[in-house]
């Protein structure tokens, strides 16, 4: 792109700013009709103000060239935005109302800013999900739904920086397209995946894309069969067991930190059965790599610079920060290293890097690959489980009666954690962890773009929708999972024992519309999905759950909760995963074994 000041100085444009020796140079700035009349009306400008001064270029000229080329990026931008969400609302997609209208640049703020400074629904955090509830159903809050009462749009329109357009899409018929029929159709947003592999590299399964995701995941998917997982029950246990001691070297009546002490358990055991290292984070101190680990989590939940690098990846992105400079020494990367070629030396292990390194014996993953993928495990599957661990026990020691149940349920099979069998036949277990799962689902929500050439996508109510390449879309998975037009009017309560007259109708893609049938609850399987669906949905699932049964098993069988934690009192934040930031419990010794 040419410097405007170098424009103004050509003396074609000396005074007179519209010549034909200016084509060349608009194409160059790619600008269209509106960028051109704002560069030629600011070049007029800047020559008239600034023409004595064209032969020395000063510090006025530059700034002037500067404002006038930013200026001209974002009307381009925005107008763009503007055109490509016109596209949507003439197909008959509802817009989120914008409460503010005229309160700013005589509404002009709705392609500056669209709906980042509404309060309801927030335009982003953990509120956001239940918030568009109302909306998607019509209710309240949405322009442009002519539709009936016996229909609902399921699908809304809404603007963010510079009007950037997405829609947020709850109707099954969409998502089942989206997340499982056409799945390789859509992409990941680019910045979501420069986020990402900064902690993952950039050839994980939670960044692969198209082909290259294909071929990840056939290597990668037997690693997360029941077959792999059940050998690696005992090295789970062993994490557990050095979470006893640490409690039971406590008094019953001091609140131990539960938030802190599920994280380090949780980064242990991916550390023993992924990788068969011991992370040692419980350890007083932690260890090199689970500090390494916790600073480098802090800092991408810090860095506001960060953020905006990833969004402006070829200018903000160049400056060096301290974020990066975290995330570069990469103690993570080092030592998997080490441990790929550790495990080499053992290819009969039972842990997931030797099943790992079996599956790839013909070389299909490069070494590089296979640490990013060992990276992902520890990302994906660290937080995320140890968010909905800490849920699940808070909660437990919120609500005795529940407690109290599961401890006899627990008791009456006399359970033992190495019978995995058992435990995944438990129905009072399976209640609390489903529940939780929807209650405090770590994931907040799910984006795709469009793939290239546009997808057209079938609706429920709308007919088939076109959304142009790139297109986004938000899966708000949180919202979903608390929309009491779903679950009923307690959705935001956690309740284990409505499951027990929920039917998961596997398969369904239409939402059905007797919603209660035979006194039981009909849920679809694109309305509770905290482990996403389709051929991207979380490969670790089964992992999760195997972790989750047996430490909820585990500390309820031993140990009586109590919390200070009043029910409702919580705080949600909401970084890679949705956790409750405090949890404070109290663990007395049910009896000595
Ligand atoms: C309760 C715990 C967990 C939850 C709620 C969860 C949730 C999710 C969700 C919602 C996705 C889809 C993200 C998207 O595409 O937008 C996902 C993907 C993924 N998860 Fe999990 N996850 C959990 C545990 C794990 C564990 C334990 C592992 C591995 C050890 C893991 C590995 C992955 C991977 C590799 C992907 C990417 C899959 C792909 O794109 O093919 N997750 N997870």
């Amino acid at each position: 792109m040419l410097p405007l000041n170098l424009l103004l100085h050509h003396p074609a444009n000396q005074r007179k700013g519209t010549s034909n020796a200016d084509q060349p140079a608009r194409q160059e700035m790619g600008g269209n009709q509106l960028s051109h009349v704002i560069v030629d009306t600011l070049r007029g400008a800047a020559n008239e103000t600034y023409g004595h001064l064209a032969a020395r270029p000063s510090l006025r000229t530059i700034s002037a060239a500067l404002v006038a080329l930013i200026f001209t990026a974002i009307a381009k931008e925005a107008a763009q935005n503007a055109r490509l969400a016109r596209r949507l609302l003439i197909q008959g997609v509802p817009e989120q109302v914008l409460t503010r209208t005229k309160w700013w640049l005589f509404g002009l703020h709705r392609y500056l800013l669209g709906h980042m400074l509404e309060t309801n629904p927030h335009a982003r955090g953990v509120h956001r999900g239940p918030e568009m509830a109302p909306l998607l159903h019509g209710q309240g809050g949405i322009d442009g739904w002519a539709g009936c009462a016996s229909k609902e749009p399921l699908i809304v329109l809404c603007r963010y920086a510079l009007g950037a357009p997405k829609i947020v899409v709850t109707d099954p018929k969409a998502l089942q397209f989206i997340l499982s029929s056409n799945s390789y159709r859509f992409r990941k947003n680019e910045m979501t995946v420069r986020f990402i592999s900064m902690v993952t590299g950039d050839a994980g399964l939670l960044v692969a894309q198209g082909d290259m995701h294909k071929r990840h995941r056939r290597i990668i998917n037997p690693l997360f069969n029941m077959k792999t997982l059940k050998p690696i029950v005992p090295a789970m246990l062993e994490s557990l067991g050095e979470l006893y001691a640490i409690i039971d070297h406590s008094s019953p009546s001091q609140s131990l930190p539960f938030h802190d002490l599920s994280s380090q358990l949780t980064l242990n055991v991916i550390g023993r059965t992924a990788m068969s290292h011991n992370f040692d984070a419980l350890s007083p101190g932690g260890s090199a790599v689970s500090r390494a680990y916790d600073e480098g989590a802090k800092v991408l939940n810090e860095s506001l610079l960060l953020m905006l690098g990833l969004q402006f990846p070829n200018t903000i992105g160049r400056v060096p920060t301290r974020a990066k400079q975290v995330i570069k020494r990469n103690v993570v990367g080092t030592l998997i290293k080490d441990l790929l070629h550790n495990a080499e030396q053992n290819l009969d292990g039972v842990m997931l890097i030797h099943e790992l390194l079996r599956q790839n014996q013909d070389k299909a993953l490069t070494e590089h690959e296979l640490v990013c993928e060992l990276r992902t495990f520890l990302a994906a599957g660290h937080e995320t489980t140890a968010s909905a661990l800490k849920a699940c026990i808070l909660m437990l020691a919120q609500h005795p009666d529940v407690q109290q149940k599961l401890f006899e349920e627990l008791d009456a099979v006399a359970v033992r954690l190495d019978d995995y069998d058992v435990l995944l036949k438990l129905p009072q277990l399976n209640n609390v962890i489903n529940e939780t799962l929807r209650m405090y689902s770590p994931s907040l929500n799910s984006t795709r773009n469009a793939g290239p050439g546009g997808v057209t996508i079938p609706t429920s109510t709308l007919g088939p929708l076109h959304l142009p390449e790139g297109f986004r879309i938000e899966i708000p998975t949180r919202g979903m999972l608390l929309d009491p037009f779903v679950w009923g009017d307690d959705a935001m309560e956690w309740k284990p024992q409505r499951w027990d007259s929920i039917d998961l109708v596997v398969g369904l893609a239409d939402v059905p519309v007797e919603r209660i049938v035979n006194g039981r609850r009909q849920i679809g399987t694109y309305e509770y999905m905290p482990f996403l669906a389709g051929p991207r949905a979380c490969i670790g699932r089964q992992f999760a759950l195997m972790t989750l049964r047996l430490f909820v098993a585990g500390i309820v069988h031993r140990y009586q909760l109590t919390t200070d934690m009043p029910i409702g009192a919580e705080t949600l934040a909401c970084a890679i995963s949705v956790r409750i930031t405090d949890v404070p419990i109290k663990f007395a010794r049910r009896r000595d074994e």
